[in-house]
């Protein structure tokens, strides 16, 4: 299946699939979000920006249902996102921090590992991923052995495999070369173009060729006591 056929087709441009209300969250002694809430409808990128510390990666976590919310409410498709947790889940990319890579398996190993996971129906040929991360010449070697950047390209590879509509990513760019950061864009891009929408925290701005994005800054949310996008 290509990648044009592989996104959900639940999604239509400009309905809003995901939306946060109310949002309060407390890590410790410290309150991260009070009143907070965003939209992303399909065909938008929201790109998640502010300082170490803001809240970026606990925010995503907790529109993943991964991580507890104090308060506030978390919808998908206009449903609260836990009526249905496994179509939730079959609807999200995300791609973390952490590579989630085997170490001892390769590219190949690790993407035909996720393929099971990837949606009801599988989406792009393993070898046209690696392609197009650039990482055919080491597709077979063990991902311990590949760089940083190739690491990243390889968990990023796991996006063009699955079906999701939701893409959440958590500092996508980091470790990876000026190229490499294009292509982000142009997957992000792509993905949009085909009725997905995009989660993004990051600490640089997307690039050019991720197209338009809107911006939500965490931390000067925070300080007005209240966020929205
Ligand atoms: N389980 C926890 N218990 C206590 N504090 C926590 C917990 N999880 C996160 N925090 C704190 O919440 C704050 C926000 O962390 P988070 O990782 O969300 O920030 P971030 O904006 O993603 O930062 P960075 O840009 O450095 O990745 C940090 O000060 C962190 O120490």
């Amino acid at each position: 299946m290509s990648h044009t056929e592989a996104h959900s087709s639940s999604a239509k441009a400009g309905t809003t699939e995901l939306s946060a209300a109310g949002l309060e969250i407390w890590r410790g002694e410290t309150r991260l979000l009070r009143n907070f809430g965003f939209q992303l409808s399909s065909g938008e990128t929201l790109w998640l920006r502010g300082p170490n510390g803001a809240g970026k990666t606990t925010l995503m976590r907790v529109i993943l249902g991964l991580s507890q919310a104090d308060a506030g409410e978390v919808h998908w498709c206009g449903r609260p996102r836990d009526e249905d947790r496994s179509a939730f889940l079959a609807d999200v990319a995300w791609c973390g921090h952490q590579t989630g890579l085997r170490p001892e398996l390769s590219p190949r190993e690790n993407l035909a590992s996720w393929q099971p996971l990837a949606g009801r129906r599988s989406a792009r040929r393993l070898s046209d991923c690696l392609e197009r991360l650039a990482l055919t010449a080491v597709a077979d070697r063990p991902c311990a052995f590949l760089s940083a950047g190739q690491q990243k390209r390889a968990s990023l590879a796991r996006l063009l495999l699955c079906e999701a509509s939701l893409w959440c990513l958590d500092e996508p760019l980091t470790s990876l070369d000026a190229d490499g950061q294009t292509l982000v864009g142009e997957l992000i891009l792509e993905h949009r173009s085909h009725g997905g929408a995009c989660l993004v925290s990051s600490h640089q701005p997307l690039p050019d060729s991720a197209g338009t994005v809107r911006e939500l800054d965490l931390d000067r949310s925070h300080k007005a006591g209240g966020g929205g996008a």
